[in-house]
Order: structure tokens, then C-alpha cells, then sequence
């Protein structure tokens, strides 16, 4: 789905022969993570021998938990383990408190930042019979925006202060804008080549809020702007358009179908996707990657479920579709494309699924079904 983005974005996979065996880091984290991870180990492991692919697994430590263990949410040892040894890796989730904790930060917003993920890739599409017609692909900046987490809190008469500064940069919003671009005309590609879709023309819609934050969502907007316009020869085939992030939210429900590829600002990107969620049935559906210039971690756009943890009933479908992007984004698209084919078969035929999409089925036996369609 997304080959032209992923040659601009793994220089390393695409400049190197073809490993026969890949390492993959495994990073469940908190919560349903531990349940789902296992569930991307699975499918990677069933892969068809003509793929001519093997893995090796690395099982790497962070989290909420790791935190109340050893006193650190994301050990050194994991990033290291991450840049040196593996070519891809899995995320599953964390439970990061709601309340300040001394000591503990967010190790998915950290590792991000450490692993140089600038984007969060987030497909949003319908499968015939479960959901609303959609086929979108939220495209997040995934490095800097509230995110950056600068807080400080004061006292002003008597009166507490609380600050955060969210931070948009020209260089992350150029990247950003150069990656939905990109995607968007990927997208356009794979539909000419015969492929499913709502749409018949590729459009970018830039989220921003910049009637009222006119300098740091202005700058995105603006940046976002340029990256297509300094380009018409390889971006004029594309329709630009630009929406208010709270009118956003009205027209992705009302119409959702009219969406293409939505580039946004971090926190923007964040709530969208999961609100999109709602259009496909469950938030136990949408995958996403982040992806940089040369390492990618696949990682469900849910969080870590504390109301259904344990229970054997999470929905994988979003792990093992982000599974399926993670091989996108190093350029195996074939055994993708069976990943991604295999889960569309099971969600439209409906029988074997989890309690969020109505069944009655447990977490091992969606992914005993989906491996039974390769
Ligand atoms: N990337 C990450 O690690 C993220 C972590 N979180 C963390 O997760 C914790 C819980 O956050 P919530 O706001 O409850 O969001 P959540 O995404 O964990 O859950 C929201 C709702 O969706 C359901 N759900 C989520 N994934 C599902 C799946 N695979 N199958 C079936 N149902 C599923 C949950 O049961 C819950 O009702 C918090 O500590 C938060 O910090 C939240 C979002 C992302
Ligand atoms: O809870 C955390 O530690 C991270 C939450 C970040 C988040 O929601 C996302 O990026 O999808």
C-alpha cells in the first residue's frame, strides 16, 4: 500500500540484499499489549514458506510496570537493543497513570522521539459489512507538537498555574507533509493498479487549528503548503485541502467517505484516529506504524485496555494489521498483502471475531482464523 513512501522512507532495507532472517523486537508493554503482541508473533511465524522469510525475536522491556519493577519506563538496553540488532519491531501498549508519578514519562512518546519515528501512519478502512464506508489514512506528526511534554505549573495570587508548550517545527511539518504526499500518491498508484477504494483521485487534507493558533498551527499549515506547492510537477495530480480541526471532527462522521490521506499536527492526529476508530467498528481494528527513515515499529492504535485485560477477549486485528505494515514499511509488500487480505476475510465474513465487534470469540481464535486464510 505504501511502496513509494516506504523506498523515500527505509533507505536501509531497500540498500541492503533481502535478509532471510529478519529480528524483530517484541515490546508488549502494560495491559491487553502483553495479549496482542503475541498475536503479531503468531501470524509472522505462519507466514507461507514462499515468502522465503524467517524471524528471530527479540523480547525487549518497557512500560508501566518495567517502571514499578527497575524504577525506568524505557531501559537504555531496549533502544540499544532496537538500533543495533533488530530490523523491525512491535509495540503493544502502555498504562501510563493520569496523574503525575516522580520519575515516570510516556516510553512510547520517548521511544519515538529516541528511534527518529517522525511519522505515525494510520489506515482507517472499512471492510464490507462491519463499519461505515471509509478508507482513509491519517498521517501524524509524531515527534513534537504538546507532545515535547515542557509543563511547568506555578502559583499567581494564590492561584495554580499550569503551562505546556506544544512546539511545530518547519523541518517536522516539511517531513510530515513530504510523507502524506507521498502516501497519497502510493495510494493512487495501487488504485490504478486495480486496487479497492472509495476514491478515484488522490486529495491531502491538512488539519490544523490555525484561526485560533495562527503561529505554531500556522507554521504547520503553512509548511505543509509549500512542501506541495514547491513540487506541481510530481503533486499536481493531487487535490489540497485544508480543515479546521473541530469542523474535521464533524465531517469525518457525517461524510467520511469524501477523506483521503489527513495529515495532522501530533495531538490532532492522536485524537482523530482513535475517533475514526468508531467509523470501523472498534478501536481494536486500526493499526498504525511509525516510521522514519530507517526503522519502523508497528504499533495498534489502542491503548493498553485496563477494562477487558486478562480476560482473553482483545481484539488483535489492529496488532496484526499493524504486523502487516511494519512488513509494508521495510518493502516486503507480498506477505503484507496476504496479512492484510487473510484479516479482511475474517472481518467480513463475520463469524470469528471478539466481543467489540459483536462476537463471541477469543483473542487465539481470531488469529487461528486469520492464519487459517494464508
Ligand atoms: N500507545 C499507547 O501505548 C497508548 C496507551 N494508552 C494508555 O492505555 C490506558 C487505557 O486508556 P484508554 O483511554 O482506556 O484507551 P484504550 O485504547 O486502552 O481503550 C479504550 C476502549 O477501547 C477498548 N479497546 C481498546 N483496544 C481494544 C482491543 N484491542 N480489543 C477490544 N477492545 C479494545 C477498551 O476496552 C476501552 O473500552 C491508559 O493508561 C493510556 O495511557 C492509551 C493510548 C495509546
Ligand atoms: O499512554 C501513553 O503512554 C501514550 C499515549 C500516547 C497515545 O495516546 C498515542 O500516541 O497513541
Amino acid at each position: 500500500m505504501f511502496t513509494a513512501a516506504a523506498k523515500c522512507s527505509l533507505r536501509r532495507a531497500y540498500s541492503t540484499a533481502v535478509p532471510k532472517t529478519l529480528t524483530i523486537g517484541l515490546i508488549p508493554g502494560d495491559g491487553i499489549g502483553k495479549e496482542v503482541i503475541p498475536a503479531g508473533k503468531q501470524i509472522l511465524q505462519a507466514l507461507p514458506s514462499q515468502y522465503g522469510l524467517n524471524f528471530k525475536f527479540l523480547d525487549l522491556r518497557a512500560g508501566f510496570e518495567e517502571f514499578q519493577k527497575s524504577g525506568v519506563a524505557l531501559p537504555d538496553e531496549t533502544v540499544e537493543i532496537l538500533k543495533k540488532s533488530c530490523d523491525g519491531a512491535l509495540f503493544g501498549a502502555v498504562s501510563s497513570p493520569t496523574y503525575k508519578v516522580k520519575g515516570y514519562s510516556s516510553p512510547i512518546v520517548a521511544l519515538r522521539k529516541k528511534m527518529g519515528l517522525y511519522a505515525n501512519v494510520r489506515p482507517v478502512k472499512w471492510v464490507e459489512g462491519v463499519g461505515i464506508p471509509v478508507d482513509m489514512v491519517i498521517v501524524r506528526e509524531n515527534t513534537e507538537d504538546l507532545y515535547i511534554k515542557e509543563e511547568r505549573i506555578y502559583e499567581k495570587n494564590g492561584q495554580k498555574i499550569a503551562e505546556a508548550i506544544k512546539r511545530i517545527s518547519e523541518n517536522a511539518s516539511r517531513k510530515i507533509g513530504k510523507m502524506a504526499f507521498e502516501i497519497a500518491l502510493n495510494r493512487q498508484h495501487v488504485r490504478e493498479l486495480g486496487g479497492s477504494s472509495l476514491h478515484k483521485s488522490p486529495s491531502v487534507t491538512v488539519i490544523h487549528k490555525s484561526n485560533v493558533l495562527s503561529v505554531s498551527d500556522g507554521l504547520f499549515r503553512e509548511t505543509v503548503k509549500k512542501v506541495y506547492e514547491s513540487d506541481p510537477a510530481r503533486y499536481g495530480s493531487i487535490e489540497y485541502k485544508e480543515q479546521i480541526v473541530d469542523s474535521m471532527v464533524y465531517k469525518m462522521f457525517r461524510e467520511p467517505a469524501q477523506f483521503d490521506v489527513v495529515v495532522a499536527p501530533n495531538l490532532y492526529g492522536d485524537i482523530l484516529s482513535d475517533g475514526a476508530a468508531a467509523l470501523v467498528g472498534s478501536l481494536g481494528v486500526v493499526s498504525s506504524a511509525n516510521v522514519g527513515d530507517d526503522f519502523v515499529i508497528g504499533e495498534p492504535t489502542h491503548g493498553s485496555a485496563p477494562d477487558i485485560q486478562g480476560k482473553g477477549i482483545a481484539n488483535p486485528v489492529a496488532t496484526i494489521r499493524s504486523t502487516a505494515m511494519m512488513l509494508e514499511f521495510m518493502g516486503y509488500q507480498e506477505p503484507a498483502a496476504k496479512i492484510f487480505s487473510a484479516v479482511d476475510e475474517n472481518l467480513k465474513e463475520n463469524k470469528v471475531t471478539t466481543p467489540d465487534l459483536g462476537g463471541k470469540s477469543s483473542t487465539q481464535e481470531v488469529v487461528e482464523d486469520i492464519i487459517r486464510r494464508f
